[in-house]
């Protein structure tokens, strides 16, 4: 985008004529302003002056203000002006800055035509020229070797040594540039391109630390999870191996130890007893005394018979009334011998206040490795003891 700013006279910025007389000259000059612009009118004579001139001295800001234009602020300076000379001449226009460099000129010529014409100018282009060095050199003043700030608009005749008459109005004159100098554009374009590639590295890395603590997250909670159905897993299978009434195994859990028992009597020559155990005219309990009462008088024999085992014999609910003992003996003598135990102590049992509850018991050896055709000796035994009046043992002789 660009922008300009205008100089024009005001009350406070009025031109000042300026010749040679200074410098010992004859030349002289005439200047006035108003809003059409600033008027110049020059009698140059060659005398014993070193360079005869007149021209026009333009203050950019108003007199006294301490205002500078630097060629960070602007690029160009444009003139819109009309020229007429009794002799061919060019225009030596400077800019000056009056306070800090003590009167470095920045000069641009240009060579005018009769009429009017314009000029773009551009501010880099304005040079200290080296007469003007030499006499701040003699003075022992210092100046500076490159144009970066004015406040004053010089325009003066040039070399020629020829006496004449020039004029020139000046209708407009304009400092112009962008509001961005290119370094400043190439500068800013810098940052926000540095501003747009770390916001971008920022948020890939807050992205990427995010997703991975989700998935932290998310790993955690699974490994909780899969924990929690091992867990329920290992509860459901043991679950489906125990009776929920008595807490006793069931038939599936008998199995493992079946194959301990098979094992144990190959191997060891170890003989193993299975009791058959049945409540007597436990029906009637339940009739009598509701289900409930039933499922108590279970529990409290499951708890009877499983006092008078030891650690290496195994107690598990066969099925409604019924229990089952695997247990490691001698022989089937002693088997008879735990069952009686076990029978008198259901018998002697105070289970129900005002019923006697006692157990039917069929005890059967492992015959060899069928699991099947020893329960099946074991239910006979049993099947006997009820037929012979319940609350008895009998055995597979
Ligand atoms: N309360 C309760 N009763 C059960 C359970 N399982 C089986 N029973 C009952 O046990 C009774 C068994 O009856 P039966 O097979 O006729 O045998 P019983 O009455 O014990 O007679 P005998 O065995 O011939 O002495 C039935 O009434 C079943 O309902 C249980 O878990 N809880």
């Amino acid at each position: 985008m660009n922008h300009t700013k205008r100089i024009q006279p005001t009350e406070y910025n009025q031109p000042v004529a300026i010749d040679d007389k200074p410098d010992g000259g004859i030349s002289t000059s005439t200047t006035t302003s108003s809003q059409a612009g600033f008027h110049t009118n020059c009698t140059v004579r060659a005398s014993t002056a070193a360079h005869a001139y007149c021209g026009i001295l333009i203050p950019l800001f108003n007199w006294g203000e301490e205002r500078f234009v630097s060629t960070e602020d602007y690029q160009f300076l444009e003139m819109d002006f009309s020229y007429s000379a009794s002799s061919i001449d060019s225009l030596a226009i400077s800019l000056i800055n009056q306070r800090q460099t003590q009167g470095t000129q920045f000069i641009h010529y240009v060579y005018p035509q009769q009429g009017q014409q314009q000029i773009k100018l551009p501010l880099r282009q304005f040079m200290v020229p080296a007469w003007n060095a030499f006499d701040l050199y003699q003075a022992n003043k210092p100046f500076e070797h490159t144009f970066t700030q004015a406040n004053l608009l010089q325009v003066v005749t040039g070399d020629s040594k020829k006496d004449r008459q020039v004029t020139f109005d000046i209708h407009h004159i304009a400092l112009t540039g962008k509001w961005l100098s290119q370094t400043q554009l190439f500068a800013s374009i810098l940052v926000v391109w540095g501003v747009i590639l770390l916001t971008h590295l920022l948020l890939v890395t807050y992205n990427s630390v995010q997703q991975l603590q989700q998935q932290n997250r998310t790993n955690a909670s699974l490994q909780k999870l899969n924990q929690h159905l091992k867990a329920q897993a290992v509860h459901f299978k043991n679950l489906a191996k125990y009776d929920e009434l008595t807490g006793l195994l069931n038939r599936k859990g008998l199995n493992a130890c079946y194959e301990q028992a098979i094992r144990a009597y190959f191997n060891k020559s170890q003989p193993y007893a299975m009791i058959l155990l049945d409540i007597d005219h436990f029906k009637q309990i339940n009739d009598s005394f509701g289900h409930d009462v039933g499922d108590d008088a279970l529990r409290q024999v499951a708890k009877t018979v499983q006092f008078e085992l030891r650690e290496q014999d195994t107690l598990a609910r066969w099925g409604g009334e019924e229990l089952v003992i695997i247990s490691p003996v001698e022989n089937i003598t002693s088997a008879a011998r735990l069952a009686e135990r076990i029978r008198r102590s259901i018998a002697n049992a105070q289970i129900l206040p005002s019923h006697k509850i006692t157990a039917s018991f069929g005890v059967a050896m492992l015959p060899n490795d069928d699991v099947e055709q020893w329960f099946k000796l074991a239910d006979a035994a049993l099947y006997r003891a009820k037929q012979k009046g319940r609350n008895r043992v009998e055995q597979v002789d």
